[in-house]
């Protein structure tokens, strides 16, 4: 069974784009939600987590996003020690949910799936774009969040053509009627990668 990668920058349209493949009844594995799920229920995460950024890194209802998020997005050396807790769990628990799968392939959504080395694991990555601007207004609107703080994520990414290079399908994500077409020519390719190897 293959792994297909999912990834593209923020507000490029990587839930949508997924949420399409898995209309289309494929399996598809979110590793954000995964990880926050990790971080609230796996205790070994938690211990380290909070041997890493502190007692107050959690609640008694579980993590302290905002907490974390603002002590390690101004300290890239952090964020990489935060990543090294996290990523190895996620793609542990990535296995299992693969070994329970039953389809020509899977679909893997990281948004940062070659920042955290994710796509070593994939037979085959597919990269959704959209114009930096049209990402910037759509997280802004999404999130209410101000346009330094989209800038400050996007920031946290590797470069959009960096990544468009290392990957094998492009999805232009700008109309969604031509991005669902995109998704359904793409679908059977998908589906035959593993015969035509
Ligand atoms: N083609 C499109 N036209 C208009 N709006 C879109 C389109 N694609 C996505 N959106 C909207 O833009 C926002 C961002 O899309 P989405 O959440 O799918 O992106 P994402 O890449 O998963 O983002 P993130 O990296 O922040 O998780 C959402 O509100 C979504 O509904």
């Amino acid at each position: 069974m293959i792994v297909v990668g999912l990834t593209g920058g923020i507000g490029s349209g990587k839930s949508t784009v997924a949420r399409m493949f898995s209309e289309l009844g494929v399996p598809v594995y979110i590793s954000d939600i995964e990880a926050g799920k990790l971080m609230r229920t796996a205790p070994e995460i938690r211990t380290a987590i909070v041997a890493l950024l502190g007692e107050k890194a959690y609640t008694p209802g579980g993590p302290d996003n905002a907490y974390i998020a603002g002590k390690v997005f101004s300290d890239r050396a952090l964020l990489g020690r935060l990543n090294g807790i996290i990523h190895p769990a996620v793609a542990a628990h990535f296995r299992g949910w693969y070994a329970r799968q039953h389809a020509p392939y899977v679909i893997k959504e990281a948004a940062v799936l070659f920042e955290s080395g994710g796509n070593k694991e994939c037979d085959a990555v597919v990269m959704v774009t959209a114009p930096e601007e049209t990402r910037i207004k759509r997280v802004m609107q999404r999130d209410t969040v101000s346009r330094e703080d989209v800038l400050r994520r996007i920031a946290n990414q590797w470069d959009e053509k960096r990544k468009e290079a290392l990957s094998d399908y492009v999805i232009v994500n700008t109309d969604l009627e031509k991005t669902e077409r995109q998704v359904r020519e793409l679908h059977p390719v998908l589906s035959n990668l593993e015969a035509s190897r």
